[in-house]
């Protein structure tokens, strides 16, 4: 071998090895191996082993920090609750929940998200102001899509493929309040706002492997989010127009105004913002935050009751109760305790993610358990391993589903709500970036778990055995192979 070979040999692994050394996360214990190319093989790991691998460090370095390695950077991981409140009241100025996005799923190419976060607050603030009057549409929208998805056969068990189900009828009662009638059951629309979760997830996986330098260029040319936006837009920029004709014409109060998202957005938004083409990206921005996040929490509580069919009829009373006294309400469903408390306790033991509250570090960090995080990391918090945590749930690994009930009964009514945050329950996050569409989720979610109890019986063919969720690096979805059995409710 030449000599200018050999110096190569030497130079390039001692200059991967002086980096290594000095680099401030070095300081911060990995699960797994974390010397250089080394981490590849840890990498690997926690994309098929996420969950081992997070309880791992959450049991060494509890109320700690640890790191795990993707392919392309290292997660510093907090957990305890002392951190997880920490990591909540940093500023955004410190931390940055969009740029965490951005760096983990390349959402400023697949989303084009832009600075301005507007329909955060319309989520937040109009979406859950309007619940008392937009709920009963929805709840009718749920009942029709039920009674059109799932066809039964006279008094016999019908195999259910929840996982494609469930988000068609999530999708149909969101866009409800989203777009409103007819957009809401156009099968081309609804196939769009489902199917683009599907494209930014094809599209993180393009522009991960793909060098920085490129990625703007390949997202224009290769995104499946491209054209979904396109298709999009044929269905939308008409109809923006329209509702743009009419507030010209009647002010911004008129008979008739719609009250929905699609409305809300072109209300609020100004400047770049209010191009048609912006508009049509934030109603795909919002149906993006909202249909898989319920449509798997919903399967996962749907699982829990078709593999613990005793549960049904404690929560059928409950319903039946309610409903005959304050109707199909949002009153009503605010005080189907039992309900909630199924729902929380589903999300707790399954959940969609095992970790949350992600964010990059803009400035260099300080934690009081003395990490240093430099600035340009990604921090996260443990959450499947929180809320697995014995001590914080006794018997964590049992699912009980009137465990929140019976803590709300006992005198904590508020905190133990299916929508209320904390450093021991981050399945919505926990903070001033919790997720801002709860309110409307668990109202919607848990609509479509009363309507299920009311109408039908529901069981797996393996009587009392719930499917194993499944683990995509740190995301976790329901079984997509289990089938659910429903029958029409022998009454
Ligand atoms: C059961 C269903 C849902 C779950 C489990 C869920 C979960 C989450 C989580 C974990 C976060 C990140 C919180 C954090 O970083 O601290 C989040 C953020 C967000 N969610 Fe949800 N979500 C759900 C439904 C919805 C719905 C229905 C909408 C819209 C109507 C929505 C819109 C958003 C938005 C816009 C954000 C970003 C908030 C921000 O950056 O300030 N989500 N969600």
């Amino acid at each position: 071998m030449d000599a200018p070979w050999y110096i190569l040999l030497c130079v390039v692994p001692a200059v991967l090895l002086y980096n290594w050394w000095r680099d401030p996360l070095n300081r911060i214990p990995t699960v797994g191996p974390s010397a250089p190319l080394l981490s590849y093989i840890g990498a690997y790991r926690f994309f098929v082993d996420a969950r081992d691998m997070l309880q791992e460090g959450y049991e060494k370095y509890k109320g700690s920090t640890f790191k795990v390695p993707m392919f392309d950077r290292w997660l510093v991981v907090v957990n305890g609750r002392t951190l997880i409140e920490e990591l909540r009241r940093l500023d955004d100025d410190k931390v940055s929940a969009l740029k965490g996005a951005e760096v983990i799923m390349k959402t400023q190419y697949t989303l084009g998200e832009s600075d301005d976060q507007y329909h955060v607050g319309i989520i937040r603030e109009t979406l859950t102001r309007s619940l008392v009057t937009v709920l009963p549409d929805v709840m009718d929208e749920i009942a029709r899509a039920f009674d059109e998805y799932l066809p039964m056969d006279g008094d016999k068990w019908t195999e259910v493929d929840s996982m494609s189900v469930m988000p068609r009828i999530v999708a149909r009662a969101s866009n409800r309040v989203f777009v409103g009638l007819p957009h809401c059951r156009n099968l081309q629309y609804l196939d769009l706002a489902i199917n683009f979760t599907f494209d930014v997830m094809k599209g993180t996986i393009i522009l991960n492997l793909t060098p920085a330098f490129l990625r703007s260029w390949v997202a224009r040319q290769f995104l499946p989010t491209t054209k979904t936006k396109h298709l999009m837009g044929e269905i939308l920029s008409p109809l923006i127009e329209e509702r743009r004709q009419l507030k010209s014409k009647n002010g911004d109060n008129w008979a008739d105004k719609p009250n929905d998202m699609l409305m809300w957005l072109i209300d609020e938004a100004e400047g770049n913002d209010a191009r048609v083409n912006n508009l049509v990206m934030k109603m795909l921005i919002v149906n993006f935050g909202a249909i898989h996040t319920s449509s798997n929490s919903v399967t996962h509580a749907l699982y829990q009751l078709a593999a613990e069919p005793q549960y049904i009829q404690p929560l059928r009373e409950e319903v039946e109760a309610v409903v005959a006294s304050k109707g199909w309400t949002k009153t009503a469903l605010t005080n189907m305790w039992k309900l909630d408390s199924f729902m929380k306790e589903s999300q707790r033991v399954n959940g969609i993610s095992s970790t949350s509250m992600t964010r990059l570090a803009l400035k260099d960090l300080h934690l009081s358990d003395g990490t240093f995080i430099p600035a340009g990391s990604v921090i996260t918090a443990a959450a499947t391993a929180t809320h697995s945590d014995d001590e914080l749930y006794p018997n964590a690994a049992e699912f009980d589903p009137f465990r929140f009930s019976r803590l709300r009964e006992a005198g904590d009514a508020l905190k133990h709500q299916y929508i209320s945050t904390s450093a021991e329950y981050i399945v919505f996050g926990h903070g001033k970036h919790a997720c801002p569409g709860r309110f409307f989720a668990a109202n919607e979610l848990k609509a479509m778990l009363a309507y299920v109890v009311l109408k039908y019986d529901v069981k797996f063919k393996h009587e009392g055995v719930r499917p194993e969720n499944k683990w995509f690096a740190a995301g976790i979805v329901p079984d997509p192979t289990a089938r659910v059995l429903f029958r029409r409710r022998q009454t």
